[in-house]
């Protein structure tokens, strides 16, 4: 199958996980009826983004969060890229991406590998290290369409794990995010568009909506941009489902035009993995 349907649920995110976990619920369920095969859910789409509350909205594997993501894959046939949720294991807490196929199986896990820890003047600080942990993995899984990589949020800015994402096969690139206000506007479509044009895949990213009742003001913005770096569908800041067909024909014809990635010169420079982990 070269064509499918994918969507991304922006959900506005509050500091009541039952009611995050009902919206989640009802926009799967909206984007199943809609014919979706994928569905893809923001980072920390059970949680409010904000080191406070990691802690006491963590869960372990499996938790109610994860157990609902996967029945809801089973009942109504789906491939959940199940956004991000803090993840409690050991003594460790990680942002963390689950990922259902469409009989509910676990089939990837991403822990985010770069946490964000910036302090712009005039702008925003963020310390993700403060409470979180970071993890090792460069995740492609198999779906029935094709591989997918999957990453979270500030990720996206390290292009040497995009590019091993594509080495490893992923024909889509899958990213939970929240951007802000202050780095939001200048540099996410930039950053979609740029890796999408770098690895010749579908970049796919997905928001929460914007709360301005909440301490970080998500970008929103969630969009879907073709391997020829245009955007095929893109949102606002607010609530809503984002659509797009992935035709899986044009990230063939794009590597086959412009062959970019069989024109890397790796008797000059190399992109390698090292320690890694199993991703699930
Ligand atoms: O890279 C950025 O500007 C935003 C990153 C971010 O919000 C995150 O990693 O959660």
């Amino acid at each position: 199958m070269s064509n499918f349907k994918i969507a991304v649920c922006q959900m506005l995110i509050t500091n009541h996980k039952r009611d995050n976990l009902k919206k989640a619920e009802a926009f799967i369920r909206e984007a199943a009826a809609a014919g979706s095969q994928w569905v893809v859910l923001p980072e920390m789409f059970n949680c409010p983004y904000d080191n406070k509350y990691f802690p006491e909205f963590a869960e372990a594997f499996p938790g109610a969060t994860t157990t609902l993501l996967s029945d809801l894959a089973k009942e109504l046939e789906l491939f959940i890229i199940g956004g991000s949720i803090p993840e409690h294991c050991e003594d460790k807490i990680y942002n963390t991406s689950f990922i259902f196929d469409s009989q509910g199986r676990l089939t990837g896990k991403h822990r985010k590998v770069h946490l964000f820890d910036i302090d712009v003047a005039g702008g925003i600080r963020f310390q993700e290290s403060e409470i979180l942990s970071p993890g090792k993995s460069v995740t492609v899984v198999k779906t029935p369409q094709c591989p997918v990589g999957v990453a979270i949020c500030y990720d996206m800015r390290f292009p040497e794990l995009m590019r091993l994402m594509a080495l490893e096969g992923a024909k889509v690139i899958v990213i939970p995010a929240a951007f802000n206000m202050t780095t939001g506007p200048g540099h996410w479509e930039l950053l979609a568009r740029t890796r999408a044009l770098d690895n010749q895949v579908y970049f796919v990213t997905a928001s929460p909506a914007r709360n301005l009742e909440a301490s970080y003001h998500a970008y929103g913005h969630s969009m879907i941009v073709n391997p020829w770096g245009t955007v095929v569908a893109q949102a606002d800041e607010k609530e809503g489902i984002v659509y797009a067909e992935v035709d899986l024909g044009l990230v063939e014809k794009v590597r086959r035009e412009l062959p970019l990635l069989m024109h890397r010169r790796e008797d000059i420079y190399e992109v390698r993995k090292k320690g890694w982990e199993y991703s699930i």
